[in-house]
């Protein structure tokens, strides 16, 4: 056995060493590891605070380019955030007045954001530096949630090959023979609403209203899929007949019908039917509507996904997402049944326009009689159908889900609101009287009391003046953004770095005295007659170089063929003629209450037959 200093005597230097390693420990972890990580943390804190003292951390300071200074840390993420909603491109042009033609800011999960403002700049990144430029991730993942992979996010090769197989499909000759005709049809379903209006009194106008409804229900042929027109569909929460006694409508409202029920024609032969009953409620609109204005919170707001999450949002949106989705797929889900029943990729669907009833028109004209169409009367459904992909391979359901939903996106809300602001600088009391005089004498000579067709458009140079004076005023995408792919210097000798964004605002370039001379701020149309033409690095409401817009055709006939019908047939007065509307908050320039005007039949309609 062992004594007890036996063991003391074998136990003590462990001991010893034991306690001595302990005391290190301690001395260790209790004060000096975390004094060295203290101060270790604070120095690092004073060289962060004062390197991002003016600049978000998510961004390299740059002291060579002016601008409003950020907060330590956040940069100007919280002001930029405060901007009360539609004050957005007035703050921009103030901050150009107050810094000069380029000026950045910086935002938390954006970075720094470079604004620029010279058309040449401008150019550069659009067209002559195309390829050092993208969307980036940041703008595809805020649209992805919604837009999925379809033309307006994508970049790079997956955006090429949809830009090549749309560019086939908008063609003069699918113009001259398909939508030019739907873009009348629909436009004298918005007159038959005006007549009904204007014409009869309270009582009969709601009765004619539910027959025109019952009616179509019946013959089930404008509308198919997205409004079952009953008693039960409920009205709706943004009226369109504002005032029936004094006849006044929101005719925004009216231009979002118009052109949705035109895409829905165009885009899958089959109208969303909302100029029917132009009261009645289209859940598909709805939903779309509310995802395109979160879309748009979205890109100021980096915390969107937390702020959603916390106030419920998300779910709203995960309901109006499925109504939209659930849409998509069913018309694509009648496409496939049709394919498989008839053999031909997307069911050889080509619309027989001689259903018109306008074919008169057509004679007229000397165009071709629009049944004996075969390519020009295939809507965007079936010409995708038939498309393939950069490998080679026909588009899923889900690829023909976001390219539809992606094309009524780019084509609804930015003509409609352009049709807007349109009759609203026509009608203004600071406009010429002259102005919508011209317009007239060009409507009434051109087409003698006739429909519009795709000829006449062309020869309307005044009525097309006046549609592109309108967006250089108020540009349907007021701002854009891209992301800088590879370092760059701009023209005017400004350095970019990988990873910067660079933003230019549209509203404020077209309202430039610098650019369009000391009468910008006037809605001119006799400009684009004389001195400035079109296409223009000035004029950038249609984007430039090889993103330009596919549809800028297809609006401006559109909207000269609805424009032209209308003047032809009814007067409008604003009901506020001194005051520019309100902007809503939007990825687009909508109006924020709509447009109230008061509509009677054209006193000096020199066709006027008695109906
Ligand atoms: C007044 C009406 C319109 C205006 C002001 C307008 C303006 C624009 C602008 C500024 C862009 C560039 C967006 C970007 O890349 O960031 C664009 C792209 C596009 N627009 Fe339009 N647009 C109008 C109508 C239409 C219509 C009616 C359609 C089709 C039916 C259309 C189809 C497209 C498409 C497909 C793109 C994407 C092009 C690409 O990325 O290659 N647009 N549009």
């Amino acid at each position: 056995m062992y004594t007890k200093e036996a063991v003391a005597a074998i136990t003590s230097p462990a001991v010893n060493l034991f306690s001595q390693f302990g005391h290190f420990l301690i001395l260790l972890h209790g004060h000096i590891l975390p004094r060295i990580l203290l101060a270790y943390f604070l120095v690092y804190s004073v060289f962060i605070l004062i390197k991002y003292r003016h600049t978000s951390i998510s961004a390299t300071p740059r002291f060579d380019l002016p601008g409003p200074k950020g907060h330590p840390l956040i940069g100007n993420t919280i002001e930029m955030a405060q901007r009360p909603p539609g004050s957005t491109h007035q703050r921009q042009m103030e901050l150009h007045k107050q810094y000069g033609k380029v000026f950045s800011l910086t935002v938390l999960g954006l970075g720094r954001v470079i604004h620029v403002r010279e058309p040449q700049v401008i150019d550069h990144i659009l067209r002559v530096n195309f390829w050092a430029y993208e969307k980036g991730g940041f703008f595809r993942e805020t649209l992805r949630p919604i837009f999925g992979d379809g033309i307006f996010s994508a970049d790079g090769q997956h955006w090429r090959w949809q830009r090549k197989a749309a560019s086939k499909i908008f063609n003069v000759n699918w113009y001259r023979t398909y939508t030019s005709t739907i873009f009348r049809q629909e436009s004298q379903l918005v007159i038959n609403y005006f007549h009904k209006i204007t014409d009869t009194s309270l009582t009969s106008m709601a009765k004619s209203s539910t027959s025109a409804a019952e009616s179509t229900a019946a013959t089930g042929s404008l509308v198919d899929v997205a409004v079952p027109i009953s008693p039960v569909t409920p009205l709706r929460e943004d009226r369109i007949l504002l005032d029936p006694v004094s006849k006044v409508v929101d005719l925004q409202g009216i231009f979002y019908l118009f052109t949705l029920d035109s895409f829905g024609r165009i885009g899958f032969g089959e109208s969303f039917g909302c100029l029917i009953d132009p009261e009645k409620e289209v859940p598909f609109a709805g939903a779309f509507d509310r995802l395109t204005a979160n879309l748009s919170l979205r890109f100021n707001w980096p915390f969107w996904r937390l702020t959603d999450w916390w106030t419920g949002n998300d779910k709203k949106v995960a309901a109006d997402t499925k109504t939209v989705y659930d849409f998509a797929y069913k018309v694509i889900h009648r496409r496939r049944t049709l394919e498989e029943k008839t053999g031909v990729e997307g069911g050889g669907v080509v619309h027989d326009m001689s259903e018109s009833g306008d074919d008169e028109t057509e004679a007229e004209t000397g165009t071709k009689k629009p049944g004996a169409l075969s390519s020009s009367g295939k809507d965007l459904m079936q010409l995708f159908m038939e498309a393939t992909d950069e490998k080679g391979e026909r588009l899923t359901d889900e690829g023909l889900k976001d390219t539809l939903i992606n094309f009524l996106l780019a084509g609804r809300d930015t003509t409609a609101q352009a049709l807007s602001w349109m009759f609203y600088l026509i009608h203004r009391s600071q406009t010429r009287k002259e102005v919508l005089t011209k317009l007239r004498e060009e409507i009434d000579t051109t087409l003698q009391g006739g429909f519009p067709t795709y000829d006449t458009v062309q020869a309307q140079k005044y009525t097309k003046a006046c549609f592109f004076e309108t967006l250089r005023l108020y540009p349907s995408v007021p701002q854009n953004i891209r992301c800088v792919l590879e370092d760059d210097i701009l023209p005017g000798g400004i350095k970019v770095y990988k990873g910067e964004k660079v933003t230019w605002g549209i509203w404020g370039m077209g309202r430039d005295t610098d650019i369009w001379g000391p009468d910008a701020e006037e809605f001119r149309p006799e400009r684009w007659l004389q001195g400035d033409k079109f296409p223009s690095t000035k004029f950038v409401s249609f984007h430039l170089g090889p993103r330009t817009c596919l549809g800028q055709q297809f609006a401006y006939i559109q909207a000269i063929t609805v424009t032209s019908m209308l003047l032809q047939k009814f007067d409008f007065e604003l009901v506020d003629p001194h005051n520019e509307p309100v902007y809503g908050t939007s990825l687009t320039l909508p109006m924020a209450n709509g447009l109230p005007v008061r509509i009677t039949r054209r006193r000096d309609d020199p066709f006027r037959r008695e109906e």
